[in-house]
């Protein structure tokens, strides 16, 4: 890159993950913010709305304008709704931008299954294929060098990472998976409604979406390519009275005898070398508070002999790895650079 920093710009910088983009984007020492986007507030300063930016970002918020953006930015993050992004990222391609997409959009490979299950029109077939699924402690080869990636789910973020090794291994009967996740507030973006206002959530616990959420197909689709075969999945999400975090707890029969510590022997080697996956010792589970604000995916084991099940336990702040976060770490792949660059913030602690 001749020593000239990369730049980037941000649809949707009003958001939470957009603001969180920012929040990391900063600190990152190969970028340049040039752009933050609103569809709705151009032309106002970002400070307007966010004053702990105040003195930081300088700049006024811009307009949803492609050809405007490419004269600008190298890369862009659609940090969009669903349904939004499906029609935008095409139009960001086609003006040459390298595009990181933080929504639902892209994930799914089928059409057909995108459709029935978020209710929007499904892109183009071809994008859908073009798309790299930026999973990135699973698919970072795919998507060093790419020029659009699809940056994975909340949900799915933690429920893959913390699936996939045993899976892989056979060591556990695919037919038996039950999720069982909850999600902070935060997770359902900026704006406001009865299912996350103060007096709805405050000293509260709610199960959503039933056998309905639109990350269970997002999750299939993973574990049916790990296996070679269609896996379905049991997965009900909660929401608790936090801002940022997930847990997702999984539950499966194991195939076989293991022990805790060869699932954290198992997971060690699986993850070695990808800083930010840390797998608990036997014994040792992790908490929400312990990933809040950073990007890391803290896995940890119960193993019931009783039974013969499983239990894994993995969370993330869904804000970080499961978006800002983790699109950052895919952009620092896309450019070629240390993963870890611009993302190596420790939790926020207490
Ligand atoms: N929050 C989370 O934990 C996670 C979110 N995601 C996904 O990331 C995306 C962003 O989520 P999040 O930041 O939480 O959502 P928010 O609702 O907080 O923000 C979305 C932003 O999109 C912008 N927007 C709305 N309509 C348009 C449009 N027509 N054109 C351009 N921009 C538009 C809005 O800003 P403005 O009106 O200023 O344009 C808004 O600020 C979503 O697809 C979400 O599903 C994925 C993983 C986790
Ligand atoms: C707490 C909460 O409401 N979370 C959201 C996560 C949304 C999300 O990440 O949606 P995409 O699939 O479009 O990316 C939900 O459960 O729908």
């Amino acid at each position: 890159m001749s020593g000239e920093k990369v730049k980037v710009a941000i649809v949707g910088s009003t958001g939470y993950g957009g603001v969180e983009l920012i929040r990391f984007l900063l600190g990152h020492p190969e970028v340049e913010i040039v752009s933050v986007i609103s569809s709705s507030s151009a032309g106002a300063p970002i400070t307007e709305g966010f004053p702990h930016l105040s003195e930081i970002v300088l700049q006024n918020l811009e307009g949803v304008d492609p050809k405007a953006i490419a004269e600008k930015a190298d890369v862009v993050f659609t940090a969009t709704p669903s349904g939004i992004s499906g029609k935008l990222v095409p139009e960001l391609l086609v003006v040459g931008l390298k595009v990181i997409d933080l929504s639902g959009d892209f994930r799914l490979r089928d059409g057909s299954v995108y459709e029935a299950w978020y209710k929007h029109e499904a892109p183009d077939a071809e994008l859908l294929e073009k798309a790299v699924y930026g999973l990135a402690e699973i698919n970072g080869d795919a998507a060093k060098g790419a020029d659009f990636i699809s940056n994975p789910g909340c949900y799915p973020t933690a429920t893959l990472l913390g699936l996939i090794p045993v899976l892989s291994a056979g060591w556990i009967d695919p037919k038996t998976i039950i999720i069982d996740a909850k999600s902070g507030v935060s997770g359902a973006g900026r704006g406001t409604s009865l299912m996350t206002h103060y007096g709805e959530i405050n000293e509260n616990l709610k199960v959503y979406k039933v056998n309905k959420h639109q990350h269970i197909p997002e999750v299939e689709q993973c574990l049916s390519l790990i296996t070679g075969e269609p896996v379905t999945v049991t997965f009900t999400t909660h929401l608790t009275p936090m801002t940022r975090g997930i847990m997702s707890t999984m539950y499966a029969g194991l195939n076989g005898i293991h022990t805790e510590e060869d699932l954290v022997e198992l997971y060690r080697q699986y993850y070695e070398g990808r800083p930010f996956v840390r797998i608990r010792e036997a014994g040792k589970w992790p908490a929400t508070k312990e990933v809040f604000g950073s990007n890391y995916c803290d896995i940890g084991f119960a193993v019931d002999s009783r039974t013969g099940r499983l239990t894994i336990i993995s969370v993330i702040d869904n804000v970080v790895k499961g978006a800002a976060g983790q699109a950052i770490q895919n952009l620092n792949l896309m450019m070629g650079w240390d993963e870890t660059t611009g993302l190596r913030l420790s939790p926020v602690y207490p």
